[in-house]
């Protein structure tokens, strides 16, 4: 399947030209929440005089803020930023930037009004900020603006950008985006362009598109450049933007309306639509602005309406229930708190003020519960949740507390403790279920990798942190492996690295991840109403069904005899599950609630 590159401007090209004045902490939110979409490229601020753009005045803040650092650090995402000159990029690399993108216009007015030069000053500007920063190991990336016209010159000639676009290479730019800054082009004139800077020798997979939407042209242009071969555009979420030069010029192309087209058109982003819609609506209502993302807009519509439709047959946790499910506390062993609804039981962490990080007390209150409750079959799900900010920060390490470098007796203690407490969910015979509402570390990560199911807060994350401490992920790899896979859970243990639900939706090791603003606990509620269509025995039998595919390899004999054990095991007359099951599907009754089948059984069994 064919694949483009998102480069998301919002937080620099978008926000610099936003009328209201923009807290710096929005800003870092708001890189946080897009580098979370699977978007790989965004672009975080520029380093430019205050005067200039004194909406990017607190850029320094910005790059210095612990998140952005850890962005810039790690890697995982390109986070250029856009560097005006040389005193620019000192900043620039002190803060750690590893990529810099320079800019020059095609026309002589509009650089005289932008950056007060000419076009050649201007590359000669660029020149020198490119040839420092390849010296100190950064990525450049040119910008070329004024494509097609500018509001002082008018049209802009072919071979001006030609001239531009040949300099910034030679200068050492991995890449070229044309910027249609006043957003007046049409397609036509985007192929005549490409195809005339494609033979005149510059390689088409060094060029990308950045389009304004003034005239609503950019998808179309965009559509357009991508038939040319262009596999890099820029946008920006909500489409923000504008130009403050080019009086009139709307914002960028909305990055929701781009990846709305190119996925529709079996073009992979790689980016979540419905995240990136949900971060266009919100900073739109944090600048007080329209969004101005027509898809964005329209798939909020959408999901607007569908939640004020009552609830219908459903995929789990797609539906509100009418009524949230009733908690009734059953024990609280120390760090823990345990409740039940029908057949279902929570074990809620509770230990928030050391981030539910797991004391010994807490492993075998967890193991114990889990071990006896296998026996009970009027429990039929199983969840771990959390209270508090924390899912879970793993090993008790506190002082005096923690097991670590406390003699071979120990050791050995906290190792069964361990395996026993993951192999004791791993094996539940109920459908296990871990809430994520927050960061989970090392041993937390654990617990959640145990469970069949993970519905996760977008607040929340999973760390691997162990090597960081001089340690490693022994006793949970068996589950971390099992859920992530072995390449991508290797460079998670390796790197130590925050992974972010939407980073685990794609992999498919989340089923759900919930908005911040959103309840989780709701959500939780609203998945388990739904499994009550899914019988429990069956279930069990899914999970052996399952286990079999990942511990005895696919088509080996011990996996072809566990299937034929289980087919026999549900297809038997006394298969009481799938007697009752049939029996009400031939009466016509296609929703089953299971749940009031395990406890009528309950009431049976207890009157015996
Ligand atoms: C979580 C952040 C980022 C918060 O970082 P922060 O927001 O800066 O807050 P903080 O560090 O001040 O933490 C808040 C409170 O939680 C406590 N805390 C927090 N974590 C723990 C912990 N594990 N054990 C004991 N206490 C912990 C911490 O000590 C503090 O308590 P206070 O000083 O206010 O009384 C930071 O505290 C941190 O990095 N914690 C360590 C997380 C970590 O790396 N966990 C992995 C543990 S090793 C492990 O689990 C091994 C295992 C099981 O996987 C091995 C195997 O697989 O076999």
């Amino acid at each position: 399947m064919d694949k483009v590159r998102i480069v998301e401007v919002g937080p620099r090209d978008g926000l610099q030209n936003v009328k209201t004045s923009i807290p710096t902490p929005t800003k870092i939110e708001l890189i946080k929440r897009l580098q979370q979409t699977g978007l790989q490229s965004v672009e975080i601020t520029s380093v430019v005089s205050p005067r200039a753009i004194p909406q990017l005045s607190d850029c320094t803040t910005v790059l210095s803020n612990a998140h952005i650092q850890r962005v810039l650090q790690n890697g995982q995402i390109r986070a250029p930023v856009l560097i005006p000159n040389l005193k620019g990029l000192e900043i620039a690399l002190q803060h750690g930037v590893r990529e810099v993108a320079v800019f020059v216009s095609a026309s002589e007015g509009f650089s005289r009004a932008n950056i007060n030069c000419s076009v050649q000053e201007g590359l000669d500007r660029a020149k020198a900020v490119a040839e420092r920063a390849r010296e100190n190991n950064l990525a450049v990336r040119g910008y070329v603006s004024c494509i097609f016209a500018c509001p002082y010159d008018g049209p802009t000639p072919l071979p001006a950008v030609l001239d531009c676009a040949r300099q910034l290479l030679d200068m050492g730019c991995y890449e070229i985006s044309l910027g249609d800054t006043l957003g007046v082009g049409v397609p036509s004139q985007t192929e005549k362009l490409i195809r005339f800077l494609v033979d005149a020798g510059i390689p088409v997979e060094k060029l990308a598109g950045h389009f304004h939407d003034t005239y609503g042209q950019a998808v179309a242009n965009i559509w357009a450049a991508y038939r040319c071969g262009l596999r890099v555009f820029d946008s920006s979420v909500g489409g923000l933007g504008g130009c403050p030069y080019a009086p009139g010029a709307k914002g960028n192309v909305a990055t929701e309306d781009v990846v709305y087209m190119f996925e529709q058109a079996g073009v992979t982003t790689g980016v979540d639509l419905a995240s990136l819609v949900g971060i266009g609506t919100w900073i739109s209502e944090q600048l007080r602005k329209p969004n101005e993302s027509r898809a964005g807009n329209a798939i909020s519509a959408k999901s607007l309406r569908k939640k004020q439709l009552p609830a219908l047959a459903s995929t789990p946790g797609q539906n509100r229930p009418s009524q949230r499910l009733q908690w009734t506390p059953q024990s609280a062993p120390e760090g823990l708190q345990i409740v039940k609804s029908g057949p279902n039981v929570k074990i809620i962490l509770d230990r928030p003020r050391n981030g539910n990080a797991l004391t010994t007390t807490m492993i075998c209150g967890i193991t114990d519960y889990v071990e006896k409750t296998a026996q009970d079959p009027s429990t039929t799900r199983l969840v771990i949740a959390s209270t508090g900010k924390f899912f879970c920060t793993g090993m008790d390490l506190g002082k005096g507390s923690s097991p670590v470098a406390q003699g071979q007796a120990t050791v050995d203690a906290q190792f069964k403790r361990l395996t026993r407490l993951f192999d004791a969910i791993s094996n539940a015979p109920q459908v296990t279920i871990a809430c994520v509402q927050g960061p989970a570390f090392g041993g937390g990560v654990g617990l959640a990798f145990a469970c069949d199911i993970r519905i996760m807060s977008q607040k929340a994350s999973v760390t691997l942190s162990e090597v960081k401490l001089g340690l490693c992920p022994a006793t949970i790899s068996k589950q971390v492996i099992r859920e992530l896979g072995v390449p991508f859970a290797r460079e998670a243990m390796l790197s130590a690295r925050p992974v972010f639900p939407a980073e685990m939706a794609r992999i498919g090791a989340v089923a759900k991840v919930v908005d911040e603003s959103s309840d989780i606990s709701a959500a939780l509620d609203d998945y388990l109403t739904a499994l009550k269509q899914c019988a429990p025995s069956a279930s069990g039998m899914v999970k052996e069904i399952v286990k079999l595919g990942w511990q005895e390899g696919s088509g080996g004999p011990r996996q072809e005899e566990g299937i034929r054990r289980l087919f026999v095991e549900m297809m038997a007359s006394d298969n009481p599950e799938a007697a009752f099951g049939l029996e009400q599907f031939q009466k016509g009754n296609k929703r089953v609630d299971w749940d009031a089948y395990t406890l009528a059984k309950r009431r049976v069994h207890a009157k015996l």
